[in-house]
Protein backbone atom coordinates (compact mmCIF):
# COMPACT_ATOMS: atom_id res chain seq x y z
CA UNK A 1 0.00 0.00 0.00
CA UNK A 2 1.22 3.33 -1.21
CA UNK A 3 0.45 6.30 1.22
CA UNK A 4 -3.23 6.85 0.43
CA UNK A 5 -5.34 10.09 1.20
CA UNK A 6 -9.34 9.89 1.41
CA UNK A 7 -12.19 11.95 2.13
CA UNK A 8 -15.17 11.28 3.72
CA UNK A 9 -17.98 13.59 3.03
CA UNK A 10 -21.13 14.15 5.12
CA UNK A 11 -24.06 12.50 4.46
CA UNK A 12 -27.52 14.58 3.58
CA UNK A 13 -31.00 13.00 3.62
CA UNK A 14 -32.87 15.33 2.02
CA UNK A 15 -35.63 13.28 2.13
CA UNK A 16 -36.24 10.58 4.89
CA UNK A 17 -39.47 8.97 5.39
CA UNK A 18 -39.96 6.03 7.88
CA UNK A 19 -41.97 3.74 5.90
CA UNK A 20 -42.41 0.77 8.42
CA UNK A 21 -40.82 -1.80 10.98
CA UNK A 22 -38.65 -4.93 10.53
CA UNK A 23 -39.27 -7.69 13.25
CA UNK A 24 -35.44 -6.90 14.49
CA UNK A 25 -36.63 -3.65 15.20
CA UNK A 26 -34.79 -1.24 12.85
CA UNK A 27 -36.58 0.91 10.47
CA UNK A 28 -38.03 0.63 6.93
CA UNK A 29 -36.53 4.22 4.95
CA UNK A 30 -36.86 5.56 1.70
CA UNK A 31 -34.41 8.46 1.68
CA UNK A 32 -33.05 10.61 -0.93
CA UNK A 33 -29.31 10.82 -0.11
CA UNK A 34 -27.00 13.12 -1.38
CA UNK A 35 -23.10 13.83 -0.47
CA UNK A 36 -21.27 17.51 0.79
CA UNK A 37 -18.34 18.74 -0.56
CA UNK A 38 -17.14 18.96 3.16
CA UNK A 39 -16.13 16.06 5.29
CA UNK A 40 -13.50 13.79 6.99
CA UNK A 41 -9.77 13.61 5.46
CA UNK A 42 -7.81 10.22 6.18
CA UNK A 43 -4.54 9.45 5.44
CA UNK A 44 -3.38 5.87 5.48
CA UNK A 45 0.23 4.65 5.39
CA UNK A 46 1.40 1.58 5.27
CA UNK A 47 2.38 -0.60 8.78
CA UNK A 48 2.64 -3.67 10.00
CA UNK A 49 -0.21 -3.11 11.75
CA UNK A 50 -3.26 -1.44 12.11
CA UNK A 51 -3.59 1.56 14.11
CA UNK A 52 -5.51 5.21 14.19
CA UNK A 53 -4.59 8.55 14.96
CA UNK A 54 -7.06 11.49 15.46
CA UNK A 55 -6.46 15.06 15.27
CA UNK A 56 -8.85 17.96 13.99
CA UNK A 57 -11.59 20.30 15.48
CA UNK A 58 -13.85 17.49 16.13
CA UNK A 59 -11.95 14.73 17.58
CA UNK A 60 -12.27 15.39 21.18
CA UNK A 61 -14.11 12.59 22.85
CA UNK A 62 -13.91 9.57 19.90
CA UNK A 63 -13.08 6.71 20.52
CA UNK A 64 -9.26 5.93 19.34
CA UNK A 65 -9.41 2.34 19.60
CA UNK A 66 -11.03 -0.11 18.20
CA UNK A 67 -14.44 0.76 18.50
CA UNK A 68 -13.67 3.32 16.16
CA UNK A 69 -15.28 3.21 13.02
CA UNK A 70 -12.78 3.62 10.49
CA UNK A 71 -10.64 0.86 12.47
CA UNK A 72 -13.56 -1.26 12.37
CA UNK A 73 -13.64 -1.11 8.74
CA UNK A 74 -10.09 -1.42 7.93
CA UNK A 75 -10.26 -4.79 10.15
CA UNK A 76 -13.45 -6.09 8.31
CA UNK A 77 -12.11 -5.41 4.69
CA UNK A 78 -8.24 -5.15 5.14
CA UNK A 79 -7.79 -8.99 4.47
CA UNK A 80 -4.84 -8.47 7.77
CA UNK A 81 -3.26 -5.94 5.68
CA UNK A 82 -2.04 -3.10 8.55
CA UNK A 83 -2.14 0.06 8.01
CA UNK A 84 -1.74 3.62 10.12
CA UNK A 85 -4.94 5.57 10.14
CA UNK A 86 -4.64 9.15 10.19
CA UNK A 87 -7.90 10.58 11.38
CA UNK A 88 -8.84 14.45 10.35
CA UNK A 89 -12.37 14.78 11.88
CA UNK A 90 -14.21 17.92 10.81
CA UNK A 91 -18.04 16.62 11.10
CA UNK A 92 -19.58 16.95 14.41
CA UNK A 93 -19.93 14.03 15.88
CA UNK A 94 -23.99 12.36 16.26
CA UNK A 95 -25.37 14.64 13.96
CA UNK A 96 -27.14 13.10 11.30
CA UNK A 97 -24.72 13.59 8.87
CA UNK A 98 -23.10 9.93 9.08
CA UNK A 99 -19.68 11.30 9.95
CA UNK A 100 -18.70 7.52 11.30
CA UNK A 101 -19.76 5.82 8.56
CA UNK A 102 -18.18 7.88 6.18
CA UNK A 103 -15.02 7.11 7.56
CA UNK A 104 -15.55 3.91 7.78
CA UNK A 105 -16.48 3.73 3.84
CA UNK A 106 -13.75 6.15 2.90
CA UNK A 107 -11.37 3.18 5.13
CA UNK A 108 -12.85 0.79 3.42
CA UNK A 109 -12.37 2.10 -0.41
CA UNK A 110 -9.05 2.64 0.63
CA UNK A 111 -8.00 -0.80 1.92
CA UNK A 112 -10.01 -2.15 -0.98
CA UNK A 113 -7.75 -0.50 -3.39
CA UNK A 114 -4.80 -1.15 -1.54
CA UNK A 115 -5.60 -5.06 -2.20
CA UNK A 116 -6.90 -4.22 -5.78
CA UNK A 117 -10.36 -4.83 -5.59
CA UNK A 118 -11.76 -1.54 -5.39
CA UNK A 119 -14.58 -2.88 -8.50
CA UNK A 120 -18.27 -2.89 -8.35
CA UNK A 121 -17.83 -6.34 -6.60
CA UNK A 122 -15.39 -5.42 -3.96
CA UNK A 123 -17.79 -2.67 -3.61
CA UNK A 124 -20.68 -4.39 -3.28
CA UNK A 125 -19.43 -7.32 -0.94
CA UNK A 126 -18.03 -4.48 1.51
CA UNK A 127 -21.23 -2.88 1.34
CA UNK A 128 -22.96 -6.26 2.74
CA UNK A 129 -20.34 -7.17 5.39
CA UNK A 130 -20.21 -3.42 6.75
CA UNK A 131 -23.87 -3.00 7.12
CA UNK A 132 -23.04 -3.99 10.39
CA UNK A 133 -21.22 -1.33 11.56
CA UNK A 134 -23.95 1.25 10.51
CA UNK A 135 -27.01 1.19 8.57
CA UNK A 136 -25.76 4.15 6.82
CA UNK A 137 -22.11 2.61 5.57
CA UNK A 138 -23.56 1.19 2.06
CA UNK A 139 -24.50 4.58 0.86
CA UNK A 140 -21.28 6.26 2.22
CA UNK A 141 -19.30 3.73 0.09
CA UNK A 142 -21.58 4.76 -2.92
CA UNK A 143 -21.12 8.44 -2.10
CA UNK A 144 -22.80 9.47 -4.97
CA UNK A 145 -26.61 10.65 -4.87
CA UNK A 146 -29.07 7.37 -4.18
CA UNK A 147 -32.32 6.49 -3.02
CA UNK A 148 -31.80 4.10 -0.35
CA UNK A 149 -34.50 1.94 0.71
CA UNK A 150 -34.41 -1.62 3.41
CA UNK A 151 -32.56 -0.45 6.45
CA UNK A 152 -30.19 1.03 4.43
CA UNK A 153 -29.03 -1.45 2.29
CA UNK A 154 -30.79 -1.33 -0.63
CA UNK A 155 -29.53 1.81 -3.05
CA UNK A 156 -30.76 2.97 -6.60
CA UNK A 157 -28.51 5.54 -8.11
CA UNK A 158 -30.27 8.62 -8.97
CA UNK A 159 -29.61 12.24 -10.83
CA UNK A 160 -30.01 15.14 -9.60
CA UNK A 161 -29.06 18.26 -9.92
CA UNK A 162 -26.66 19.97 -7.33
CA UNK A 163 -28.13 22.44 -4.24
CA UNK A 164 -26.37 25.26 -3.38
CA UNK A 165 -26.80 24.30 0.46
CA UNK A 166 -25.67 25.89 4.14
CA UNK A 167 -25.28 22.99 6.45
CA UNK A 168 -26.00 23.88 10.54
CA UNK A 169 -25.09 21.93 13.53
CA UNK A 170 -26.13 23.78 16.95
CA UNK A 171 -23.23 21.68 18.75
CA UNK A 172 -25.98 19.61 20.16
CA UNK A 173 -25.18 15.88 19.68
CA UNK A 174 -28.05 13.46 19.28
CA UNK A 175 -28.79 9.87 19.94
CA UNK A 176 -29.74 8.23 16.57
CA UNK A 177 -31.38 5.09 18.73
CA UNK A 178 -33.14 7.59 20.74
CA UNK A 179 -35.55 9.37 18.41
CA UNK A 180 -36.03 6.14 16.17
CA UNK A 181 -37.18 4.99 19.49
CA UNK A 182 -39.06 7.78 20.06
CA UNK A 183 -41.40 8.19 16.70
CA UNK A 184 -45.02 8.59 16.82
CA UNK A 185 -45.44 6.61 13.86
CA UNK A 186 -43.64 4.08 11.79
CA UNK A 187 -45.48 3.27 8.83
CA UNK A 188 -45.65 6.88 6.93
CA UNK A 189 -45.93 6.88 3.02
CA UNK A 190 -43.08 6.42 0.88
CA UNK A 191 -42.02 8.77 -1.97
CA UNK A 192 -43.37 8.12 -5.43
CA UNK A 193 -42.20 5.31 -7.51
CA UNK A 194 -40.48 6.25 -10.04
CA UNK A 195 -38.94 9.41 -8.50
CA UNK A 196 -39.92 12.25 -11.12
CA UNK A 197 -37.38 13.52 -13.53
CA UNK A 198 -35.55 16.52 -12.02
CA UNK A 199 -33.76 19.44 -14.51
CA UNK A 200 -33.04 21.61 -12.73
CA UNK A 201 -32.65 22.61 -8.66
CA UNK A 202 -35.73 24.79 -8.95
CA UNK A 203 -37.63 22.00 -9.61
CA UNK A 204 -35.98 19.72 -7.01
CA UNK A 205 -36.13 21.84 -4.52
CA UNK A 206 -40.23 22.60 -5.43
CA UNK A 207 -40.61 18.61 -5.32
CA UNK A 208 -38.66 17.79 -1.60
CA UNK A 209 -40.79 20.97 -0.47
CA UNK A 210 -44.00 17.67 -0.63
CA UNK A 211 -41.67 15.01 0.89
CA UNK A 212 -40.42 14.95 4.51
CA UNK A 213 -37.99 14.05 7.38
CA UNK A 214 -39.96 11.76 9.24
CA UNK A 215 -37.26 12.44 11.82
CA UNK A 216 -37.50 15.69 12.13
CA UNK A 217 -41.03 16.21 14.81
CA UNK A 218 -39.69 13.55 16.98
CA UNK A 219 -36.03 14.99 17.14
CA UNK A 220 -37.63 18.72 17.61
CA UNK A 221 -39.31 17.67 20.63
CA UNK A 222 -36.50 15.78 22.23
CA UNK A 223 -34.20 18.73 21.37
CA UNK A 224 -36.01 22.24 20.90
CA UNK A 225 -32.59 23.58 19.77
CA UNK A 226 -33.57 21.84 15.99
CA UNK A 227 -36.52 23.63 15.76
CA UNK A 228 -34.27 27.24 16.14
CA UNK A 229 -32.17 25.95 13.53
CA UNK A 230 -34.45 25.34 11.16
CA UNK A 231 -36.71 28.45 11.82
CA UNK A 232 -33.00 30.62 11.80
CA UNK A 233 -32.72 29.09 8.58
CA UNK A 234 -35.59 29.47 6.98
CA UNK A 235 -35.46 33.02 7.83
CA UNK A 236 -32.21 33.67 5.88
CA UNK A 237 -32.76 35.61 2.53
CA UNK A 238 -32.88 33.06 -0.42
CA UNK A 239 -33.96 30.28 1.39
CA UNK A 240 -36.27 28.02 -0.40
CA UNK A 241 -36.09 25.12 2.19
CA UNK A 242 -34.88 24.22 5.74
CA UNK A 243 -34.81 20.55 7.01
CA UNK A 244 -32.69 18.07 9.41
CA UNK A 245 -30.36 15.67 8.01
CA UNK A 246 -30.89 12.04 9.49
CA UNK A 247 -31.86 12.03 12.98
CA UNK A 248 -30.13 15.26 13.63
CA UNK A 249 -29.17 17.78 14.43
CA UNK A 250 -27.61 19.12 11.46
CA UNK A 251 -29.93 21.11 9.61
CA UNK A 252 -29.78 22.09 6.06
CA UNK A 253 -30.99 25.38 3.70
CA UNK A 254 -31.52 25.06 0.12
CA UNK A 255 -30.78 28.19 -2.01
CA UNK A 256 -30.96 28.91 -5.83
CA UNK A 257 -27.43 30.03 -5.99
CA UNK A 258 -24.24 29.58 -3.87
CA UNK A 259 -23.69 32.93 -3.82
CA UNK A 260 -27.22 33.30 -1.67
CA UNK A 261 -25.65 30.34 0.02
CA UNK A 262 -22.61 32.07 0.84
CA UNK A 263 -23.98 34.75 2.40
CA UNK A 264 -26.42 33.39 4.31
CA UNK A 265 -24.01 31.19 5.66
CA UNK A 266 -21.58 34.55 6.51
CA UNK A 267 -24.53 36.36 8.03
CA UNK A 268 -25.54 33.47 10.24
CA UNK A 269 -21.67 32.88 11.21
CA UNK A 270 -22.03 36.38 12.79
CA UNK A 271 -25.14 35.84 14.38
CA UNK A 272 -23.89 32.10 15.83
CA UNK A 273 -20.60 31.44 16.25
CA UNK A 274 -20.71 28.38 18.52
CA UNK A 275 -22.45 26.85 15.56
CA UNK A 276 -20.96 24.69 12.98
CA UNK A 277 -21.40 25.97 9.82
CA UNK A 278 -20.41 24.89 6.12
CA UNK A 279 -21.70 25.66 2.64
CA UNK A 280 -20.95 24.31 -0.79
CA UNK A 281 -22.49 22.60 -3.73
CA UNK A 282 -24.72 18.87 -2.48
CA UNK A 283 -24.53 16.07 -4.95
CA UNK A 284 -21.54 17.82 -7.08
CA UNK A 285 -19.80 15.11 -9.03
CA UNK A 286 -17.28 17.47 -9.79
CA UNK A 287 -16.69 17.82 -6.04
CA UNK A 288 -16.67 14.62 -4.64
CA UNK A 289 -12.88 14.03 -3.80
CA UNK A 290 -12.73 10.40 -3.20
CA UNK A 291 -10.65 8.43 -3.04
CA UNK A 292 -7.42 10.35 -3.99
CA UNK A 293 -5.16 7.67 -4.39
CA UNK A 294 -1.33 6.91 -4.54
C1 LIG B 1 -31.14 7.89 10.60
C2 LIG B 1 -30.06 7.68 9.58
C3 LIG B 1 -30.61 8.04 8.16
O1 LIG B 1 -29.61 8.00 7.17
O2 LIG B 1 -28.92 8.51 9.74
P1 LIG B 1 -28.13 9.22 10.97
O3 LIG B 1 -29.06 10.08 11.74
O4 LIG B 1 -27.55 8.16 11.82
O5 LIG B 1 -27.04 10.03 10.29
C4 LIG B 1 -29.61 6.20 9.52
O6 LIG B 1 -30.69 5.36 9.15
C5 LIG B 1 -29.03 5.65 10.79
O7 LIG B 1 -27.93 4.87 10.40
P2 LIG B 1 -26.72 4.57 11.42
O8 LIG B 1 -26.40 5.77 12.23
O9 LIG B 1 -25.63 3.98 10.60
O10 LIG B 1 -27.43 3.57 12.34
P3 LIG B 1 -26.91 2.25 13.06
O11 LIG B 1 -25.63 2.54 13.76
O12 LIG B 1 -26.97 1.12 12.09
O13 LIG B 1 -28.09 2.04 14.09
C6 LIG B 1 -28.19 2.74 15.32
C7 LIG B 1 -29.54 2.36 15.88
O14 LIG B 1 -30.57 3.08 15.16
C8 LIG B 1 -31.70 2.25 14.94
N1 LIG B 1 -31.93 2.11 13.49
C9 LIG B 1 -30.96 2.38 12.60
C10 LIG B 1 -31.19 2.27 11.25
C11 LIG B 1 -32.49 1.86 10.83
N2 LIG B 1 -32.78 1.74 9.53
N3 LIG B 1 -33.44 1.58 11.74
C12 LIG B 1 -33.19 1.71 13.07
O15 LIG B 1 -34.07 1.47 13.89
C13 LIG B 1 -31.42 0.94 15.64
O16 LIG B 1 -31.93 1.05 16.95
C14 LIG B 1 -29.91 0.90 15.72
O17 LIG B 1 -29.45 0.15 16.80
N1 LIG C 1 -14.85 7.69 13.15
C1 LIG C 1 -15.94 8.02 13.84
N2 LIG C 1 -16.54 9.19 13.61
C2 LIG C 1 -17.69 9.53 14.27
N3 LIG C 1 -18.28 8.77 15.19
C3 LIG C 1 -17.72 7.58 15.47
C4 LIG C 1 -16.55 7.17 14.80
N4 LIG C 1 -16.23 5.96 15.29
C5 LIG C 1 -17.17 5.65 16.20
N5 LIG C 1 -18.07 6.62 16.33
C6 LIG C 1 -19.27 6.61 17.20
O1 LIG C 1 -20.41 6.50 16.35
C7 LIG C 1 -21.52 7.22 16.87
C8 LIG C 1 -22.32 7.88 15.75
O2 LIG C 1 -21.54 8.91 15.21
P1 LIG C 1 -21.82 9.59 13.78
O3 LIG C 1 -21.54 8.66 12.68
O4 LIG C 1 -21.05 10.86 13.79
O5 LIG C 1 -23.40 9.87 13.87
P2 LIG C 1 -24.44 10.40 12.80
O6 LIG C 1 -24.64 9.32 11.78
O7 LIG C 1 -25.71 10.69 13.57
O8 LIG C 1 -23.87 11.67 12.19
C9 LIG C 1 -20.94 8.19 17.92
O9 LIG C 1 -21.49 7.82 19.15
C10 LIG C 1 -19.43 7.94 17.93
O10 LIG C 1 -18.87 7.84 19.21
Amino acid sequence: MTPTDVFAPAKINLTLHITGQRDDGYHLLDSLVVFAPVGDVLRLVPAAELSLSLEGPEAAGLPADGDNLALRAAAMVGDGQGAAIALEKLLPVASGIGGGSADAAATARAMLAAAGALDEGGLARAGTALLALGADVPMCLASRPVRVRGIGERLEPVNLPPLPAVLVNPRVPVSTPRIFRSLTARDNPPMPEPLPEFPDAEVLIAWLKDMRNDMEPAASALEPMIGVVLGELAALPGCRLARMSGSGATCFGLFATMADAGAAAAALRVARPDWWIAEGLLGDQQARAMPRLG
